[in-house]
């Protein structure tokens, strides 16, 4: 099973388990994380939990492998059905969710872990948005989040250039809560982890409530643009080339439309 569920307490682990793709997730495992994260939320056993990658990396997204075309309803669809229950499940889980980030945290990774209420990464921890480089906008709520962390004016250079943010700036950003070293990253995770299953549970998850709507407009109102937008892309020459651009290992020759 590439996504690893496991129980420690109080503490529910996920673990996304297919390092030869540096995790990366297919439909069907997007589904399955999807359902996983709606039953967390509303198992009071579960009081917090901890999200990790396999081997080297946490995860690279979805899986290019199989990213091929929908007509427009179709596309629409996986994006509500798919991908959105991904992140509004992850968000709704009214419990304190930490991210153990090593190596790469792509696309619909990355946005999976700013979804998380702490990010704990390794040194050798690299985020990217790497969407514009596939012809897409970034999915799954992760502009919306990029923005608030940490404003428009800085999340545009990041999601337009595609560019690779290492641990280290992440930090400086305020996009990950502490930088460790690698062979420190378990510990560093199990303890704050096992700290927040023992925590109040109920004020906590108030808290995140209230975080969540303490700026702007919800996350479930800016995913119903998102699910306007992606789906069209989808149809266009620029994701073609950007697909056939990485199952090639080539850079990518866009004509813009
Ligand atoms: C920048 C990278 C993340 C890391 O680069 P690097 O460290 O050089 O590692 P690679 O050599 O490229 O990768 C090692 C092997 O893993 C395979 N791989 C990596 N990522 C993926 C992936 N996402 N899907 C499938 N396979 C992957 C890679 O091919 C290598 O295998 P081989 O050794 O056999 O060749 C870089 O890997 C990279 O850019 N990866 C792709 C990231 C990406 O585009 N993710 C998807 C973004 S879209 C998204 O997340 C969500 C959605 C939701 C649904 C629908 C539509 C859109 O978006």
């Amino acid at each position: 099973m590439p996504v690893e569920i496991g129980r420690d307490g109080g503490l529910a682990r996920i673990r996304f388990d297919n390092p030869a793709t540096l995790n990366a997730l297919s439909p069907e495992e997007r589904a399955e994380l999807a359902g996983q994260f709606a039953a967390l939320r509303h198992d009071d056993a579960v009081r917090a939990v901890l999200l990790a990658g396999a081997g080297t990396a946490f995860c690279s997204g979805a899986d290019v492998g199989r990213m091929g075309e929908n007509d427009l309803p179709a596309a629409r669809t996986r994006m509500q059905r798919g991908v959105h229950p991904l992140v509004t499940n992850l968000s709704a889980i009214e419990k304190p969710v930490i991210s153990a980030v090593r190596g790469v945290a792509a696309g619909i990774g990355w946005g999976m872990a700013l979804a998380s209420d702490f990010v704990i990464a390794s040194e050798n921890a690299r985020f990217s948005f790497v969407f514009v480089k596939r012809g897409l906008v970034p999915d799954g709520g992760a502009l919306y989040l990029l923005t608030r962390h940490i404003g428009t004016m800085r999340a545009k250079e990041i999601v337009y250039t595609g560019r690779t943010v290492p641990a280290a700036e992440a930090l400086e950003l305020g996009l990950v809560t502490r930088v460790v070293p690698d062979d420190e990253l378990e510990n560093a995770t199990a303890e704050l982890a096992a700290s927040m299953a023992e925590g109040p549970t109920r004020a906590l998850g108030f808290a995140k409530r209230l975080f969540a709507n303490a700026t702007g407009p919800g996350l479930e109102q800016y995913l119903e643009l998102e699910a306007l937008m992606q789906p069209q892309l989808n149809q266009s020459d620029d994701y073609r080339e950007g697909v056939a651009a990485f199952r090639e290992k080539r850079p990518p020759r866009f004509i813009g439309r």
